[in-house]
């Protein structure tokens, strides 16, 4: 029996349903595909004719004398085979070759850039001539259907225009608005004419230079166009991908400014990076024009291929090598890009051992001595001491420094793999990871007699400290001289009430004392009942010198555990001291007040 086989119909309504949901992320690039054909038509005719005008003129809906748009361009056009071939097949294209391979001169290739016009209109009117051959046009339906004639009228030159009706009441994206915004945002690169007509005469949008080719300084370009002063700018280069470009440091490390703008060929692909840039630049913001990487089908991002990760690692390198540059040219600018971006040298340091050396030399670590950097604390210590949690570093910092020992706090992003990368090149110095436990073992529960000594001074610190959001307690622990340390809620759990947790666990109280509201997330506020000085505070019960030395206790603790400002906390912090220096000069002068 013969099979007779068939020709798959389509539903093009369908395709163009997935074309607007799935493919496209806006009706708005039905103007970038029309330019894009527009631009390579005229490619193709100037290949073979080289002074072949090279001009493209659009007319908004609201502008025209029949209220559609018109797009005209110099291109090749088409003759009756090619309109046959390529408009009558989803799919068809000129710019492949016979192999099926995009044609590097072409920005299109997929062919199906113009069926995301029906995005805007149910209809495509498309007059075309050849050259030496008669004007034809193609007319296409959103319905699936399309039709082809003789025009009514010769075009006089060569080339073709696409007229869209557009639909009823839903003509915005047609008109003199949104197409100049659109021409300027996808167009103004291109390496043609582009005028586009508006009520006031023609605008020429297209045919500017990229910051790199204009004799403009680079900074100045960047204010320009994304709207900030950078830090320095970088010229990016990778001949292999066809890739010019500039990258512009951001002057801070904050919310982001500005977009990156990645072009093909010079038309826009989208204001994402567009995976030209390895993951840890995000100091940077860039404009680059690949000529020789590959486009995703929407065009609105680069095809992620072998090509493109060469690329990226080629221009991280670019960027490393700016950075270990500045380092030697400009130390002091090299100094505040590491103050506002240490996170992306980090993540470059964990790749790279050059950069790892700039980091160890340059960016200074917080430390419960103060800030120092690796190779500094290096010289000194040949054991390094580090925690890698931040509230560790908090419980741990006070009384590593009432023992005079330095700890580093590895508890940022990147910091612990950061520190045994450098550790393992050390072979002289020593890393020692610890744990807050290794040092606040020691809180001890006071004897009855103890606490209602200290009663008075806690009743004191539960008022002076009610806005501060801490629970006061006292305790007693070494080193002795530290008056108070300030602990988060899961060290002060973890530390001081295992044994009150344990006793209300157990006995016929638990069930209650489970339910009972807890103040979880209070930090506790530990007065250290072994310290000489806190005791003679205590039996004095000079009740002004107590408030204001709980004061300056609790804004000593925040400082040495470097613990972040509440503005409870900065109003507290800044007058503890001078109260106490008042207090003390009222009562050497012998006055109580
Ligand atoms: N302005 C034009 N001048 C000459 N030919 C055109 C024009 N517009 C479209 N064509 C022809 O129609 C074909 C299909 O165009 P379409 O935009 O759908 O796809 P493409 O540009 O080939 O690929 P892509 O989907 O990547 O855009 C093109 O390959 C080209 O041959």
């Amino acid at each position: 029996m013969t099979v007779e086989r068939s020709a798959f119909h389509v539903d093009l309504r369908g395709i163009v349903d997935v074309l607007s949901h799935h493919l496209y992320s806006s009706p708005r690039v039905y103007l970038r595909e029309l330019v894009q054909n527009a631009v390579d038509a005229i490619t193709a005719r100037t290949a073979e004719e080289p002074d072949a005008p090279r001009r493209v003129e659009i007319t908004p809906a609201d502008v025209s004398d029949d209220g559609a748009l018109h797009i005209t361009d110099t291109g090749i056009g088409l003759d009756e085979n090619g309109i046959r071939t390529v408009l009558a097949t989803i799919g068809g294209s000129t710019k492949r070759d016979d192999l099926g391979f995009a044609r590097e001169s072409f920005l299109g290739q997929f062919g199906i850039g113009l069926l995301s016009c029906f995005l805007v209109s149910d209809e495509i009117r498309l007059l075309t001539r050849a050259e030496g051959r008669p004007t034809l046009e193609w007319n296409g339906s959103a319905d699936g259907t399309y039709a082809v004639r003789p025009a009514d009228r010769e075009r006089r030159e060569v080339g073709t225009e696409v007229v869209l009706a557009g639909r009823s009441g839903d003509r915005g994206l047609l008109e003199t608005e949104a197409v100049l915004e659109l021409a300027r945002q996808f167009a103004s690169h291109l390496p043609v004419e582009l005028v586009v007509v508006t009520t006031d005469g023609p605008v020429e949008v297209a045919g500017q230079a990229f910051p790199w080719e204009s004799d403009d300084a680079l900074a100045d370009r960047c204010e320009a166009e994304l709207g900030f002063r950078p830090l320095d700018s970088i010229r990016l280069s990778e001949p292999a991908a066809g890739l010019d470009g500039v990258a512009w440091v951001l002057p801070s490390g904050g919310a982001p400014r500005g977009r990156h703008r990645v072009y093909a060929k010079r038309m826009l692909v989208g204001d994402s990076d567009a995976g030209v840039l390895p993951e840890w630049a995000f100091f940077v913001r860039t404009v680059v024009d690949t000529d020789h990487l590959r486009l995703t089908a929407s065009r609105e991002s680069l095809h992620e291929d072998e090509v493109l990760e060469e690329t990226r690692d080629r221009i991280g390198a670019q960027l490393r090598d700016w950075l270990l540059d500045l380092v030697q040219r400009d130390p002091e600018r090299a100094r505040v890009f590491f103050a506002e971006h240490h996170l992306a040298v980090k993540a470059m340091a964990l790749q790279d051992d050059a950069m790892l050396d700039i980091l160890v030399d340059l960016f200074e670590w917080e430390t419960s001595t103060g800030r120092s950097t690796l190779a500094d604390v290096a010289q000194v210590e040949r054991v390094l001491t580090y925690v890698t949690s931040v509230e560790d570093f908090h419980q741990v910092a006070p009384i590593a420094r009432a023992q005079d020992l330095t700890v580093l706090n590895a508890g940022y992003a990147y910091d612990d793999r950061i520190l045994a990368r450098w550790l393992a090149r050390q072979p002289d110095v020593e890393g020692r990871h610890l744990a807050p436990s290794d040092l606040t073992t020691e809180f001890t529960e006071l004897e009855p007699q103890e606490e209602d000594r200290f009663a008075a001074l806690l009743d004191m610190a539960h008022q002076v400290l009610a806005r501060a959001g801490c629970r006061p307690v006292a305790r007693g622990f070494s080193p002795t001289r530290l008056q108070a340390v300030l602990l988060s809620n899961r060290a002060a759990d973890q530390q001081l009430d295992r044994a009150v947790v344990l006793d209300r666990s157990s006995g016929p109280w638990a069930a209650a004392l489970a339910t009972q509201d807890r103040p979880q997330d209070l930090p506790t506020f530990v007065l250290n009942a072994r310290n000489p000085a806190l005791r003679r505070l205590v039996d004095l019960g000079d009740e002004d010198l107590q408030r204001a030395a709980v004061e300056a206790l609790y804004a000593q603790a925040l400082y040495a555990g470097q613990h972040p400002l509440r503005p409870f906390d900065s109003a507290l912090v800044a007058r503890a001291l001078p109260n106490l220096i008042d207090l003390a000069i009222n009562r050497t002068a012998g006055d109580p007040a």
